[in-house]
């Protein structure tokens, strides 16, 4: 257990983290609209992402073979994840999608393809939608505003996927998304955040482990 101190030093460190980051995407997300380039599909623009990221996160074997996938609908700023939900519906794939709880902890209810809106700017699925087990996703693909190379995740601070990432399988892979610029060499974290295994960005695919990056397409050599 970490003592007092050590938490209040980590949670300021976040913190400062978080404003530095979510001022970054509001300022890129601010350019974008400014030239013109619209807001996506109202959710999920992000600079620079046009086409989203779907066909590489579709293409990861992890999530082809996955019968039930938890994602999430995009924010503003966040990269923009495409048409993700509704080609993993059309796969006949189970798609799991959270529900901010007024705790901020997550529900999450199965994907039929409409959305309503939630909380805090989120969509998610209408409130009759069938609730899901999280514990059956076999990937779990998450938001984050940075990760680090040893799958530390920095969230948004409400807690919410530090909460709901502990009823997820052991055997789940857990993907972030992230812009390339938010992979960084270190984020903090306190013992009770969950790490992942696979970071997506625009621009790569890394395979994370404790002591840091095990696999990464593309090879850094050859891209
Ligand atoms: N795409 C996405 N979905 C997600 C998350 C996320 O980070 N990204 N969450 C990760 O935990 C949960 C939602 N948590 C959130 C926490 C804060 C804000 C937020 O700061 N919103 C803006 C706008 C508020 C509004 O429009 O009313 C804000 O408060 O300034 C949004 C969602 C579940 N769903
Ligand atoms: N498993 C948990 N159960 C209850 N509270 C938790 C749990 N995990 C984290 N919290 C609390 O949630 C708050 C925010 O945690 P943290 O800063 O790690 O959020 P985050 O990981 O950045 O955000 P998120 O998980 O929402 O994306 C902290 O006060 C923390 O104590």
């Amino acid at each position: 257990m970490l003592d007092e101190q050590a938490t209040a030093r980590i949670d300021l460190a976040k913190q400062r983290l978080r404003a530095r980051l979510l001022a970054r995407r509001r300022t890129a997300l601010a350019a974008l609209t400014a030239g013109g380039a619209g807001t996506g599909a109202g959710a999920g623009a992000g600079a620079g992402d046009v086409g989203g990221l779907a066909p590489r996160i579709l293409a990861l074997p992890e999530v082809a073979r996955a019968t039930c996938v938890a994602a999430y609908v995009g924010l503003p700023g966040e990269p923009e994840l495409g048409d993700l939900l509704d080609r993993l519906l059309a796969a006949g794939t189970q798609v799991l999608l959270p529900a901010l709880r007024t705790d901020l902890d997550l529900d999450f209810r199965t994907y039929l393809g409409t959305l309503v809106p939630g909380a805090l700017g989120t969509r998610e699925p209408p409130s009759a939608a069938p609730v899901g087990d999280l514990g059956l996703a076999g990937v779990v693909i998450v938001p984050a505003l940075a990760v680090d190379r040893r799958g530390r995740r920095l969230g948004r601070g409400g807690g919410s996927y530090d909460r709901a990432l502990v009823r997820v399988a052991a055997q789940a892979t857990v993907i972030a998304v992230v812009h390339d610029q938010e992979l960084l060499d270190h984020v903090p974290t306190a013992p009770h955040d969950r790490g992942v295994h696979l970071v997506v960005t625009p621009s790569r695919i890394l395979h994370c482990g404790p002591d840091g990056v095990t696999g990464e397409h593309p090879e850094p050599s050859t891209g």
